[in-house]
């Protein structure tokens, strides 16, 4: 089996008004490998993939990302482990006014000065590897334009392009398809799993819709009130399974 990528041990999270978003999560996540996490409105599917990067802070456990204890790093540690984990996010999060390559390079932030990256000034290498990145989610005729002009699908895909550009070993992709129409949905699906499988990178996709879950995941985690309650492939995943989670 591939190498763990990622560990995640006794995981909790109770939010500041008392509602246990997570119970007690533990599992494994191995190179490479789609995962789809699925369940009911409310189960905690946000809260346990924003908890992996601490954009949701985690009451108590521990997540090892490449063996680091995200939880218990703090200023450059945390930074350099955040570095190498992207986010999709359900409303893209794109600087609208900003072009389609500016926004992929913001992806290389993380890599430069804080100076270089304030003024914008990427290299001209940089530059090359966000338009290579663009080509390679079939958005090179994009590039110069302003990224709130493309459509959701579009923007979407820019999301991804940008999270890639980030050179992560793990992607956090949380909802990514929900606001988009089947077809677009499709290719977004797609190109994360093609650009998983090529470079590597472990993702991991927060879905509403069981159906894309079972097409593209290579494991499914079903959570429903806080904990996990199914962890297989897709084939595994029975109707029956299914209407137990969501009922
Ligand atoms: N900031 C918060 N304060 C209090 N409770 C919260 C907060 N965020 C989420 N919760 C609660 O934590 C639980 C899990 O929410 P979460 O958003 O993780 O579920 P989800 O499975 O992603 O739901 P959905 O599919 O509707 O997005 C819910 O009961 C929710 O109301």
């Amino acid at each position: 089996m591939a190498e763990a990528i990622l560990k995640i041990e006794n995981l909790k999270k109770v939010y500041p008004d008392g509602t246990v978003g997570l119970k007690e999560i533990n599992t494994t996540i191995h190179k490479g490998e789609l995962i789809a996490i699925i369940g009911p409105s409310g189960a905690g599917k946000s809260t346990f993939l924003r908890s992996i990067n601490r954009l949701n802070e985690p009451t108590s456990g521990a997540v090892y990302i490449g063996g680091e204890n995200i939880c218990e790093a703090k200023g450059k540690k945390l930074r350099m482990i955040r570095r190498k984990v992207g986010m999709i996010f359900q409303g893209y999060n794109l600087i609208k006014r900003s072009t389609t390559v500016q926004n992929v390079l913001h992806g290389r932030l993380g890599y430069m000065s804080s100076l270089k990256g304030g003024f914008g000034r990427f290299s001209e290498e940089d530059t090359k590897e966000a338009l290579d990145i663009l080509m390679r989610v079939g958005l090179e005729d994009q590039a110069f334009k302003k990224a709130g002009d493309l459509s959701g699908g579009q923007q979407q895909r820019v999301g991804i392009a940008r999270a890639i550009a980030q050179n992560p070993d793990l992607l956090l992709a949380d909802e990514p398809i929900a606001s988009l129409d089947p077809s677009s949905s499709e290719k977004v699906m797609s190109y994360l799993k093609t650009i998983g499988k090529e470079d590597g990178i472990t993702t991991i996709v927060n879905l509403h819709q069981v159906d894309f879950a079972k097409e593209f995941a290579d494991r499914i985690i079903g959570v429903k009130a806080g904990e996990i309650v199914f962890d297989g492939t897709p084939r595994e995943l029975t109707d029956y399974t299914t209407e137990q989670l969501y009922r």
